[in-house]
């Protein structure tokens, strides 16, 4: 079932005036996490295995990049979660509904930002925004729709017709399409792939502003530098398997590693027995010495590294130092699990 099938059907089936669902907030639910996701698997009739057993618990009101190679099942897992994907094996509570037996419900909770733009439409982006609003079976609330064109910058759009729209508008009617029925968990899937950087920013700087109201967003990125960027914890899944998670800055204090290179007056062929204690590596010319920081950065260790150069009469014409970034990580991550 593609998304505006999806859409129709809940049109369907809907209350008109059902709450919105934070005032539904209880404070037992409140410490439900926003999604829960449990022993989750997927295999399509082609008889492709998407997702093993998955295992993931995005908490309420954080930012979760999901980081992953193409093909690794990103999409897969975020349309079981949206209810566009049949569910296999497993389960997935969204604040402590089942996706399943509660869809209505679940549904109205989550706003989805699809990969793909399929906004192509005769319809004014007012006209589209505010249908969206009333597929949720929210009341008509033209303020809040208002401001969220106003947010996206669309506002001076909002009498145009979608199809009249470049690329980037397009996108951000996306997005004020998932955000028209308030949300309290919000998927963005790719939501900068191709657009320039003035709207990546802007998309930036929504995503903060929504987890400021305690909107949980769940995105998946191929730019490292957007998860390192907004993501409070990371996720990496590869081959349908979850393989990492964890808060980012840990992650960067564990395996980022900090490497500082001397570039050397003279050159030489090999590393002398008084830098020995030091975990140094000589460059094939002989021209570099890099050394390794504890992962912790002692600097003690660096002081005593200089000292001795020193006192070896190793001179060297300049130094730099290097933090490996989270795309390093990722990369070495992905590697060691395929
Ligand atoms: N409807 C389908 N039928 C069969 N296989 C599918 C179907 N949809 C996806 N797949 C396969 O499942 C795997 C995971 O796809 P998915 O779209 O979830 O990956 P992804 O991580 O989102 O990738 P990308 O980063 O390229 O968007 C891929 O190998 C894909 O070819």
């Amino acid at each position: 079932m593609d998304r505006d099938h999806l859409a129709t059907f809940h049109a369907g089936s809907s209350r008109a005036g059902e709450a919105p669902a934070a005032h539904a907030r209880t404070p037992a639910a409140a410490a439900e996490p926003a999604v829960a996701i449990q022993g989750v698997s997927k295999t399509y009739d082609s008889g492709f295995q998407a997702l093993r057993n998955v295992d993931l618990t995005i908490h309420r009101g954080e930012i979760f990049a999901l980081l992953g190679p193409n093909g690794a099942g990103k999409t897969t897992l975020i349309s079981i979660v949206c209810g566009i994907a049949m569910l296999g094996e497993g389960r997935v509570l969204v604040n402590g509904h089942d996706i399943q037996s509660d869809w209505r419900k679940t549904r109205s909770l989550i706003g989805l930002v699809p990969q793909e733009l399929s906004t192509d439409s005769f319809e004014t982006v007012w006209r589209t925004v505010s249908f969206s609003r009333g597929l949720f079976g929210k009341p008509a609330n033209p303020a809040h729709i208002e401001k969220v064109l106003r947010d996206l910058s669309l506002w001076d759009k909002r009498n145009n017709q979608i199809q009249t729209l470049s690329g980037g508008m397009k996108r951000r009617v996306l997005i004020a399409k998932a955000l028209a029925h308030e949300p309290e968990v919000l998927f963005l899937d790719e939501p900068t792939a191709g657009v320039d950087v003035e709207l990546r920013r802007d998309m930036w700087a929504l995503v903060r502003s929504l987890r400021e109201k305690g909107v949980t967003v769940i995105l998946t990125t191929h730019y490292i530098e957007e998860a390192e960027e907004m993501a409070d914890r990371i996720g990496v899944i590869n081959g349908g398997e979850i393989v990492l998670v964890e808060g980012k800055e840990a992650l960067m204090r564990k395996l980022g590693r900090k490497q500082l290179t001397l570039h050397l007056h003279t050159p030489m062929d090999r590393i002398p027995e008084a830098l020995a204690r030091h975990a140094l590596e000589l460059s094939e010319d002989g021209e570099a010495l890099t050394y390794t920081l504890a992962q912790d950065g002692e600097t003690a260790d660096v002081t005593a590294l200089l000292q001795d150069l020193a006192d070896a009469g190793i001179r060297f014409r300049d130094l730099h130092t290097q933090q490996s970034t989270l795309e390093d990580i990722f990369v070495d991550l992905v590697r060691e699990h395929t």
